[in-house]
């Protein structure tokens, strides 16, 4: 368990006002959380509408501002705008709400818990995200597929740290939700089904509130366009910025297309809009079920036996049989029918735009030595392929850090060359933590949550 505290400033929106002339088209949402016409649904704060947020105006923010670490459970909060003497003679109300979210993202690797608390100082600004609890277990949900009351048990000891991060008077309101990814997906439905009861019924046991609707399957596309929001709050961008995550299972890539051509040549599917701040971005966005990295890894052993040259059970081993050819391009070429023909080519990547790469991207490039764990760093996609082959054709060296890496690395360089088809010298940014927010989905389907996003 870590707890990261930090707050979160979305300056650019807070300052923004409406040019004069300007006319909303889009459909006024006041406050999309749950309204009072259900009877023990919680009220929360109003999240405002943001005029005039056009991609083309957004700025880079600065540096998110990271003040002093807090206590889990601070102090009950006042906030104080004016000096005393102005409080005894003009009492301020104090207009200042804090609220929580807990989101779990059941990944097909693992299972994980964020418990994110917002700061609202006044009604008409944005809250500010204060801090988030995290922690992950490890295998995911769909390991108990044959013992759903297991599955359900990760989930239950993982609530008991929300019940020690959230004030117990705040329990009552605050939602409880899980979103399940590639790994529920691709198991058969009843499997699915019954683990995903197994949880309705751990969060009703707890004393949080849960919506309807709070323990589903996500699609691939919003997991994809969450991602997105999250570096949009994160970081402060929505242009010339794409994300490349790489699950266990599935693998996405989203970005904002600047050309038509990127929208009109690619499937209709693949093309997502949703509304932010009174805005409509339209984004380019798939996830791949079946081309995450372990998914990856059983289909290329599965296609080796296939093939009769070589035996599953011996696959592994085929990296050692002779280094150089065997090494790199053998397997190069046998992960490569797990991409050929399935992974779309956006037109727009073969330009100069900056991919931020997350995830299992970030973790193989730490286990190669390619960039720094606690750092990150800008790679090109030429340097996954150099040390891919580095690594395979010096197992020996590699092998205690992972069996798996020449195949993870030569699947990582085939995947981005070959399936999404970038440039050598296309700039990969790897992080863990963008502005020191750890990068999930899971901060952009919480903020969807308490501020429905309209997404179509
Ligand atoms: N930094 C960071 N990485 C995460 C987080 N959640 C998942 N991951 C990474 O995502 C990868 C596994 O993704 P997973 O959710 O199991 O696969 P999926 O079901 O195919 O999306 C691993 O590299 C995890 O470390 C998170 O909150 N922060």
């Amino acid at each position: 368990t870590y707890y990261r505290p930090h707050r979160y400033f979305p300056h650019f929106i807070r300052f923004r006002q409406p040019p004069a002339h300007m006319e909303n088209h889009l459909p006024e949402v006041a406050n999309p959380a749950p309204g009072p016409r259900h009877p023990g649904v919680p009220r929360y704060p109003v999240i405002p509408h943001i005029i005039d947020a056009t991609p083309e105006d957004i700025q880079t923010i600065p540096e998110a501002i990271h003040p002093e670490p807090e206590v889990v459970h601070p102090a009950p909060e006042v906030v104080r705008s004016a000096p005393e003497s102005h409080y005894r003679s003009a009492p301020r109300v104090n207009l200042t709400r804090v609220f929580y979210g807990v989101m779990f993202d059941a990944g097909s690797t693992g299972t994980r818990i964020h418990i994110y608390k917002f700061i609202q100082k006044d009604p008409v600004e944005l809250p500010v995200l204060d801090n988030e609890m995290y922690h992950a277990v490890k295998p995911g949900l769909s390991a108990y597929k044959d013992n759903p009351e297991e599955g359900g048990n990760t989930v239950r000891q993982l609530l008991k740290i929300a019940k020690k991060t959230v004030p117990e008077e705040e329990w009552r309101r605050t939602p409880v939700v899980l979103k399940a990814t590639a790994g529920l997906r691709l198991l058969p439905e009843d499997k699915a089904c019954a683990l995903l009861n197994e949880v309705r019924h751990v969060f009703h046991e707890s004393p949080f509130y849960v919506p309807s609707n709070s323990v589903t399957i996500m699609n691939g596309t919003n997991e994809g366009m969450f991602l997105y929001i999250y570096f949009f709050f994160a970081r402060g961008i929505l242009r010339t910025v794409g994300i490349l995550d790489l699950g266990g299972g599935s693998t996405q890539i989203t970005f904002l297309p600047k050309s038509k051509k990127t929208v009109e040549s690619a499937p209709h599917s693949y093309i997502a809009k949703f509304n932010l701040f009174n805005s409509t971005y339209q984004l380019y966005t798939h996830s791949y079920l079946g081309n995450g990295l372990y998914a990856a890894r059983l289909a290329t052993l599965g296609a080796l036996g296939a093939d009769d040259t070589v035996p599953p059970s011996h696959a592994v081993d085929l990296h050692e049989l002779s280094p150089g050819y065997a090494g790199y391009k053998l397997c190069y070429y046998e992960v490569m029918k797990v991409i050929k023909g399935i992974v779309h080519q956006p037109y727009e990547v073969k330009g100069s735009s900056v991919f931020y790469a997350f995830s299992y991207y970030f973790d193989r490039a730490v286990e190669s030595g390619l960039i720094d764990d606690s750092r990150g760093g800008a790679i090109e996609v030429r340097d996954f392929k150099k040390r891919a082959k580095e690594v395979c054709n010096k197992m020996t060296q590699y092998r205690a850090i992972s069996p798996f890496l020449c195949m993870d690395m030569t699947y990582i360089t085939c995947l981005l060359k070959e399936g999404f088809g970038f440039k050598d010298n296309t700039v990969l940014q790897l992080a863990k933590k963008v502005n020191n927010v750890e990068t999930s989905w899971a901060l952009g389907a919480t903020f969807d949550y308490f501020r429905n996003l309209n997404i179509h």
